[in-house]
């Protein structure tokens, strides 16, 4: 089992290269995305998402996001096109956020931070049999990024923070069925992409990145719901709030971030 690690003083991104020397490898996730800096690829496809049969199965509170996961057996639901070679399967999406509204987002534009970052988490089953080995391959996984700004409560991210207090503990499931991510997508799905890498431990450099343009909007309240979650499981004495859980952004080391637009 993976060694413990977090977003704190001690256990925190800065530490994490100790158990984890691939923190310093030179594919690693976030990155500052420079639009200028971004090559326009007018050959990249449009992203294709069909998450119509998607089947969510349950939230949860793993000690470090909320993740909602997805059946993923069969191609019910996916990803495809854009810098994809393949149909990546939905296995579940996470976020990541700040403490206050000074920052929460992994990605960053021209060093803009958002208050929130949706990840969608997809993987390769055209080629590897399962997400652990997909995981560790370097076109295993595809990670839609989604930028979340503070504006107007989002008309169906109410349903996941409404469903927040049931998992406010580390190790807390609970049942969340028939959830459609597609209600959290925004209208523009223009892109960047990059070559990078999980963005926590264990940072397998084994995610072809599409970070969105278009962020989505979310309320103060909305915020508030996330930030009541807890870093920390019922029986332990110290209460952490769950709040400022991104790595902050990596060298790019060479690598182009392209962009489906101009
Ligand atoms: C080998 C097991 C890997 C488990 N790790 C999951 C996971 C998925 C996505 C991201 S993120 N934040 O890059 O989207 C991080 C961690
Ligand atoms: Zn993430």
């Amino acid at each position: 089992t993976g060694h413990k690690w977090g977003y704190g003083e001690e256990d925190g991104p800065s530490a994490w290269h100790k158990s984890y020397p691939i923190a310093q490898g030179t594919r690693q996730s976030p990155i500052n995305i420079v639009p200028e800096e971004a090559v326009y690829d007018s050959r990249l496809p449009a992203i294709s998402i069909n998450y119509d049969n998607c089947t969510s199965l349950n939230i949860s509170n793993n000690g470090h996001s909320v993740v909602v996961e997805f059946e993923d057996m069969d191609d019910r639901s996916v990803i495809q096109g854009g810098p994809l070679e393949n149909a990546y399967r939905l296995k579940q999406f996470h976020f990541h956020w700040g403490g206050k509204d000074c920052d929460g987002s992994e990605h960053t534009v021209s060093g803009k931070t958002y208050v929130s970052e949706l990840h969608l988490v997809h993987w390769n089953a055209v080629r590897y049999r399962t997400f652990g080995e997909a995981a560790a391959a370097p076109d295993g996984l595809a990670v839609l990024g989604i930028f979340m700004e503070k504006g107007d409560g989002h008309g169906d991210l109410h349903t996941i923070t409404d469903a927040l207090y049931m998992v406010k503990f580390k190790g807390s499931v609970a049942n969340f069925k028939g959830f459609n991510p597609k209600c959290l997508l925004p209208s523009n799905l223009k892109f960047w992409t990059y070559p990078g890498s999980l963005t926590t431990p264990p940072l397998h450099e084994s995610v072809t990145w599409i970070v969105l343009a278009e962020p989505i909007r979310v309320s103060d309240k909305q915020m508030a719901k996330f930030r009541m979650l807890l870093f920390s499981a019922e029986e332990e004495e110290q209460r952490k709030r769950m709040e400022n859980n991104f790595r902050p952004p990596q060298p790019l080391k060479g690598r182009t971030v392209r962009a489906s637009f101009k």
